[in-house]
């Protein structure tokens, strides 16, 4: 199956037959990358006809009376399939998807239910209370597996007292407009929920409790994913607080919000469980996909095509078109002096850029990575640089990510685009469609960051 649905148009794009090599060559790498990483395979791959293991671990299945399903995440719907295809004996299942993607998949045993992202609704809570309500009934005789990705924190969420959905919402959109990073995000959103910060793991408590994780985060840390759910809390009400000041939020944050942390750093409220509570020893965390398994992925299809290539790394950060301008220096040097490899060549990356929004376009990291490297890599020929969000979606556009090559800097040119316009608005997706050069996957049902690379044919 082929993620990209226009990599055909995508190819023919490129003004020159070496153009065309390049582009279409980075666009498979991409797109048997975005399989490796699918969710279905992910899960069902760790799950033998009575077991779920990974390397040295395994949980008998037999062990347990009942066994439940709960989770949340942009890829917890396939995930969810999976484990519905593999285990017949399932009690009862909850897992909430970001809105519109619960069509995509079709269940029996579990309930795939609607939520919000990036800003949690109704039904990120309503699903949770779900969660927790089934959590009631799991003892010590039963096991709940737990379905967690990129996009968890939104889509699944039940608030401490006093806290309404309208602050909650409030708490989400400054926070992720406050230039704060995902760990410090987290840090707050962790301390005023009843189920993140390894709230849900204690909420499990006695059951058995075996968490699936595709990770979308750089390093993969439990405890950030999607707020680690079933992950001991390295964070504490304190470094909420920190947060808070440090970014200017404590007079804009609602006053329901700044009571819980306040309460929770004077001591009346207890902190999240901490490594090394008892409860985890009742719980194991599997990460099944990340974003190196996908790099991985891509370069081997490169390989077998015939070029040298390099990973660069799955930990990639950095403003957006920064990057990207670093990747067309690095096509230079390949092609004018053979460093770091001689043509044909190619250079991976993956992790998560930022963008740093001042204009009122429509885009994303990805095109905007790629718009940074339209004008650097101009003049050179059978160069492609691509960036492509593994979930799909890039930023607020329809399109995943983005292509350009040597020539990309004169089509646009004739055509009265001018990259640096684009970029001043922030408006990358509308520079990319107009050329046919943005990449079209919609929502892939999975989620490990982005992946980056250049071609450089011979
Ligand atoms: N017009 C724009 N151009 C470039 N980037 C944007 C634009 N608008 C928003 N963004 C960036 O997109 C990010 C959100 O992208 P998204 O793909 O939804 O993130 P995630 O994969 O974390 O869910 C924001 O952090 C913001 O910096
Ligand atoms: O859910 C979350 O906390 C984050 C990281 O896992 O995902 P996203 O940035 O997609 O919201
Ligand atoms: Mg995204």
């Amino acid at each position: 199956m082929s993620y990209i649905k226009n990599l055909e148009d995508l190819t023919m794009n490129g003004p020159t037959q070496k153009d065309k090599n390049a582009r279409r060559s980075i666009l498979l790498s991409f797109d048997k990358a975005i399989a490796s990483v699918d969710p279905y395979k992910s899960v069902s791959s760790r799950i033998s006809d009575n077991s779920i293991f990974q390397m040295n671990k395994s949980i008998e299945l037999s062990d347990f009376e009942e066994i439940f399903v709960i989770g949340a995440g942009k890829a917890s719907g396939m995930m969810a399939k999976a484990v519905e295809d593999k285990i017949e004996r399932i009690s009862e299942g909850w897992v909430n998807v970001p809105a519109k993607t619960e069509k995509l998949v079709d269940l029996s045993k579990i309930r795939l239910n609607p939520a919000g992202h990036p800003i949690p609704d109704e039904g990120s809570i309503n699903g949770a209370r779900e969660m927790l309500r089934i959590l009631s009934k799991a003892d010590e005789k039963d096991l709940v597996i737990v379905l967690i990705s990129g996009g968890g924190s939104a889509l699944m969420e039940y608030p401490m007292e006093g806290i309404t959905l309208e602050d909650l919402r409030e708490m989400n959109r400054l926070l992720v407009l406050s230039g704060a990073d995902i760990r410090e995000i987290n840090t707050v959103r962790k301390h005023v929920s009843r189920v993140k910060g390894g709230r849900l793991a204690e909420a499990a408590y006695p059951a058995r409790v075996v968490s699936l994780i595709i990770s979308d985060v750089i390093g993969d840390p439990l405890d950030t994913i999607a707020s680690g759910p079933t992950a001991p809390d390295e964070t504490t009400f304190q470094d909420a607080w920190e947060v808070l000041r440090n970014y200017s939020l404590v007079e804009r944050m609602p006053q329901s919000i700044i009571k819980v942390i306040k309460d929770g750093v004077e001591g009346r409220i207890p902190e999240t469980p901490k490594p090394g509570d008892p409860i985890f020893e009742n719980v194991t965390n599997m990460i099944v996909a990340n974003n190196l398994k996908a790099v991985q992925a891509a370069e081997g299809v490169l390989r077998s095509l015939g070029y040298s290539t390099l990973v660069l790394g799955s930990r990639v950060q950095g403003e957006a078109r920064h990057i990207g301008k670093m990747l067309a220096g690095l096509a230079s040097s390949i092609r004018n002096e053979g460093i770091p490899l001689s043509p044909p060549a190619a250079l991976l990356m993956g992790g998560e850029t930022t963008v740093t929004v001042t204009g009122k376009g429509v885009g994303g990291r990805n095109q905007e990575l790629v718009l940074g490297a339209v004008r650097q890599v101009a003049g050179l020929d059978g160069v492609a640089i691509a960036s492509i969000g593994t979930d799909g979606i890039d930023g607020t556009s329809e399109a995943a990510g983005a292509i350009c090559d040597g020539h990309t800097l004169e089509r646009a040119l004739s055509e009265g685009l001018k990259p640096e316009e684009y970029l001043k608005n922030n408006d990358s997706y509308s520079f990319f469609s107009w050329l046919g050069d943005a990449i079209i996957t919609g929502p892939t049902l999975t989620n490990v960051m982005d992946l980056m690379g250049v071609v450089v044919e011979d």
